[in-house]
C-alpha cells in the first residue's frame, strides 16, 4: 500500500506552532512579524497562492504589507520599493511572488532583496550558504519536502535520490538539501537521456517538471518514495501533479498527493521563515 504524505495536515500543525511562537514574541519583545508581499500582474494561479499566504499569515499573527501592482509596473519601481523595505527595520521579510511579467528581469528583482530579509531563500548569498551546508534561509518548497521526510521518519541518508527538474526554486536547492542530508543525488532534466533507467534505480524520486503525470509506475522501483512537486491544471479543470498517481499506487511506499502534499508545505515554510527572521531580529538587537 502506498502511504499518502499529508502535507495539508502537517502544514496545519506547523502553522499552529508558529501562532504560539508569534504570541510569545509579541508578549516577550513587543514584536509583530511583518512580511512585505509584492505581486505584479494578474496571473490566476499566483493570485490564489498569494491570497493563501496572506490568509495563513493573518491566522498566525504575521502582519502583511501588500503591494498588488499592475501588469505594466516598471522594473525600476519594483526595485525602488524593495530598497525602501530593505531599509525599514520594522520589516522582517520581503516576498516577491514568481513568475513576474516578461518585461521584468526576475534575477534583478530577487537579487535586490537584502539576504537577511529574503524569506524565499532565492538570493545568491542564501543559495551559496545552502550549498555550503550553512543555510540562512531556504527556498520554501524544498524545505517543506524535508519537513515531510522528517514527519514520516524517512531518512535520505545514503539513499539514491533522483531529482527531475533543475529550477532555481526547486531542483537545485533540493539537490543541496539532499546532499547536506547525506544522500547520493542525481539531477535529471529535459536533456537527460534514458530517464526511466535512472528513476528505476532511485530510492527517492522528486519530480518538478511541469509535465502532467509524466512519471508512471513503470518508471520507479518497488517501495520508492515519490515526491510530486507538479501543479498542472488539465483542460477539464482538474489539478494534477507530474506523477500518474493511479499507476504509482501500490508500487511506491510513499507519495505526496496533488493537491494536499507539497503545496501547503510551501506556504507553511514561508510562514516559518518569517517567524524565524522576526525572532532573530530580537537576538540581533541585544
Ligand atoms: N516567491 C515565490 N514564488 C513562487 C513560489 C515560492 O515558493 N515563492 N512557489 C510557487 C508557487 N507557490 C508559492 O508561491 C505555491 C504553489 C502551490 C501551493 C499550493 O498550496 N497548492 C495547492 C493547490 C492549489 C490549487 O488548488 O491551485 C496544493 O498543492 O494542495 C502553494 C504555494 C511558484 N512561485
Ligand atoms: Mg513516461
Amino acid at each position: 500500500m502506498t502511504v499518502l504524505m499529508d502535507g495539508r495536515k502537517l502544514s496545519k500543525k506547523i502553522k499552529e506552532q508558529l501562532r504560539v511562537r508569534v504570541e510569545k514574541l509579541e508578549k516577550s519583545a513587543g514584536i509583530v512579524p511583518r512580511l512585505v508581499v509584492i505581486m505584479v500582474g494578474q496571473d490566476a494561479a499566483s493570485q490564489i497562492y498569494v491570497r493563501n499566504k496572506q490568509q495563513a499569515a493573518k491566522k498566525i499573527g504575521i502582519q502583511t504589507i501588500d503591494n498588488m501592482l499592475p501588469e505594466d509596473t516598471k522594473e525600476e519601481e519594483i526595485l525602488n520599493l524593495i530598497y525602501e523595505y530593505n531599509e525599514d527595520p520594522n520589516i522582517h521579510g520581503i516576498l516577491v511572488q514568481l513568475p513576474l511579467p516578461a518585461h521584468i528581469n526576475e534575477e534583478n528583482v530577487t537579487h535586490a532583496i537584502l539576504p537577511a530579509k529574503d524569506v524565499d531563500g532565492f538570493h545568491p548569498v542564501n543559495m551559496g550558504h545552502l550549498f555550503m551546508n550553512a543555510p540562512h534561509s531556504l527556498p520554501c518548497t524544498p524545505r517543506g519536502i524535508m519537513e515531510l521526510f522528517k514527519e514520516y521518519e524517512i531518512s535520505p541518508k545514503s539513499k539514491n535520490v533522483v531529482i527531475i527538474g533543475r529550477s532555481n526554486i526547486v531542483g537545485r536547492p533540493m539537490a543541496a538539501l539532499m546532499i547536506n542530508a547525506d544522500a547520493t543525488v542525481t539531477i535529471a532534466h529535459s536533456k537527460t537521456l534514458n530517464l526511466s533507467k535512472l528513476t528505476q534505480q532511485a530510492d527517492i524520486v522528486i519530480v518538478a517538471t511541469g509535465q502532467p503525470q509524466m512519471l508512471t509506475g513503470e518508471d520507479i522501483k518497488k517501495d520508492a518514495v515519490v515526491i510530486d512537486v507538479g501543479m498542472n491544471r488539465l483542460p477539464n479543470g482538474k489539478l494534477v501533479g507530474d506523477v500518474d498517481q493511479a499507476s504509482i499506487d501500490g508500487i511506491a511506499s510513499y507519495l505526496t498527493p496533488v493537491p494536499g502534499g507539497v503545496g501547503p508545505m510551501t506556504i507553511a515554510m514561508l510562514m516559518k521563515q518569517v517567524v524565524e527572521f522576526a525572532e532573530r531580529s530580537v537576538k540581533n538587537d541585544c
